[in-house]
């Protein structure tokens, strides 16, 4: 068996997903060898949880992005913040670490992306997109290159979580109302860390000048429901996933890291 050092940025909720998997031999080819949280009392928690597991090597509570590199991971699992993306994309490319990545909305930057995609190429590193609270990323690649296509992103909320937002007022509570409509750049400008998945699927499609996003709050909805509609001359395809709770997600890494080792690939 060929093990792949794993190490993880951004030890919250998704995080804890992916290192329960290892811990219940779901990843059998994957050792958590270091993880980094900007409360280090996360990234311990994690550790702690690997040591308990009786596990036959350490996962190193480190400091610093430095630090983490220096174990020399074959792969990161980014659960942080795009901004934390931002901040470790290139370097971690440059030594010698693919990326499996989760805050994808780092990359609606043309210029961003451009120097992640040339940066792995130059390393011989791949950065993997999950697919995250949404998926159907085969039908929606597909398709695009198939010829001219149009694809939309329709997202319904609960009001609580867009909390914090420059949409939200307390009317949200009572009425159903669309409070965003434009393309996933200016979705993810609006929303840094609520809409990740339309930028993947922009990403996946026409890019994130080109779709056309949406999103609607609906009194007392609970967890999120995004809407992919994706037609060209012959295809029409929805692609329309429900979650109670944001572990599709982390869950969706687990089924990356997956992929990535084992001998048939979905
Ligand atoms: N693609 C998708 O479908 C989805 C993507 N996400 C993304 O995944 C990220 C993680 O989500 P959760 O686990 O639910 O969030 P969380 O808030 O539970 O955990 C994030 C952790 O990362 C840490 N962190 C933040 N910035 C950091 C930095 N620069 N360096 C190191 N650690 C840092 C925080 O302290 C926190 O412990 C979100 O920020 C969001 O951007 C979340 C849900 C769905
Ligand atoms: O959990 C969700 O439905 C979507 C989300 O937070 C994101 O895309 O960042």
């Amino acid at each position: 068996m060929n093990t792949k050092r794993l190490v993880i940025v951004g030890c919250g909720k998704l995080a804890e997903i992916v290192a329960d998997a290892l811990i219940n031999g779901i990843l059998p080819d994957y050792q958590l060898v270091g993880v980094l949280s900007r409360t280090k009392e996360k990234a311990e928690a994690i550790a702690n949880k690997i040591e308990k597991a009786d596990s036959d090597y350490t996962c190193q509570v480190c400091s610093s992005l430095d630090e983490l590199l220096a174990l020399k991971p074959d792969y990161l699992v980014e659960s942080a913040s795009p901004a934390a993306l931002r901040e470790l994309a290139l370097p971690a490319l440059k030594n010698g670490t693919s990326l499996v990545v989760l805050s994808i909305g780092a990359l609606a930057n043309r210029a961003f992306y451009q120097d992640v995609e040339q940066t792995a190429r130059e390393n011989s590193q791949r950065v993997h997109i999950v697919s995250g609270a949404t998926g159907g990323f085969d039908v929606l690649r597909t398709a695009s290159l198939m010829g001219k296509t149009r694809v939309s992103f329709d997202t319904e909320k609960g009001p609580n979580s867009l909390k914090g937002t420059s949409v939200y007022d307390e009317a949200l509570q009572t009425e159903k109302r669309k409070v965003f409509e434009g393309n996933a750049q200016e979705a993810i400008a609006l929303f840094p860390t609520k809409v990740n998945v339309a930028v993947a699927a922009s990403l996946a499609s026409v890019g994130p000048e080109d779709i056309q996003v949406s999103v609607t709050s609906t009194p007392d909805f609970v967890g999120d429901d995004h809407r992919i509609e994706v037609r060209n001359e012959q295809v029409h395809a929805v692609i329309d996933v429900y979650s109670q709770t944001a572990q599709i997600a982390g869950w969706s890494v687990v089924n990356t890291l997956r992929n990535i080792s084992l001998p048939i690939v979905f």
